[in-house]
């Protein structure tokens, strides 16, 4: 579908869009790792397996990395690993991450010329409000919604749903802004417009993912929205 001509609202993807956290979530990761006798996670590795959310990354690790993780819910299990997994992340967000070139400014610019903005992450609420607020965000975006902070999450299209209703937006008039497969399926299942950006942590080769725009800067996205 064509871009909105006068967009009400941009949502973002945070992880491989807003910023570049690979970093810090693999050294939570190797943390976590190691402390279990296990290898690091290559940096590939971690790209690879960031996007669906905190459970889902730390099942690939464990995967990779030896025995496969229980996920019956046991102490010793996948659960008990995530809660240390977003312990580790949580107690150093910002450390190595950082926002990509233009992005705060952009964001700032959007909200500047009347346009809402909210972030739609499968990164758990509490590390992505602090990570925005580490980052110089916060000022500037009207709301995040985590992984965890609804029943269901990317890329179920309820959860874009979910966010533009925190926003009080249709979806007529919303973009989703992400990259990887998985922030295009929700902008096509909720009906917003779709824009992909090239340089985050997306599994598939661009070309396969269906997008209405796509982007190698956010700084491109004002005049592509016509501001
Ligand atoms: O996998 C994650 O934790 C988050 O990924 P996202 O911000 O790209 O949705
Ligand atoms: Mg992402």
């Amino acid at each position: 579908m064509p871009l909105p001509t006068k967009a009400a609202a941009v949502v973002f993807d945070l992880d491989g869009t807003l910023i570049d956290s690979a970093d810090d979530l693999g050294a939570a990761a190797n943390r976590l790792l190691a402390s279990e006798g296990r290898r690091p996670l290559t940096p590939h590795e971690v790209r690879r397996f960031i996007g669906d959310g905190s459970r889902v990354f730390v099942d690939r690790a464990w995967a990779a990395t030896g025995t496969p993780a229980d996920g019956s819910g046991g102490s010793q299990g996948l659960d008990a690993l995530v809660a240390r997994f977003i312990a580790e992340y949580q107690s150093d967000v910002a450390g190595h991450t950082r926002a990509y070139a233009g992005a705060v400014d952009t964001v700032a610019a959007l909200k500047a010329g009347g346009i809402a903005v909210a972030v739609c992450t499968n990164k758990p609420q509490r590390p992505a409000e602090l990570v925005l607020e580490a980052l110089g965000f916060a000022p500037y975006v009207d709301a995040v919604a985590g992984g965890d902070r609804f029943a269901h999450r990317k890329p179920d299209p309820r959860h874009l749903l979910d966010t533009l209703a925190l926003l009080g937006t249709s979806s007529e008039a919303a973009v989703m802004v992400g990259d990887n497969e998985h922030d295009m399926a929700v902008a096509h299942g909720a009906g917003t417009g779709a824009v992909l950006v090239s340089y985050g942590y997306a599994r598939l080769p661009l070309e396969e993912i269906e997008a209405d725009a796509r982007i190698d800067s956010l700084t491109d996205l004002p005049g592509l929205l016509g501001l």
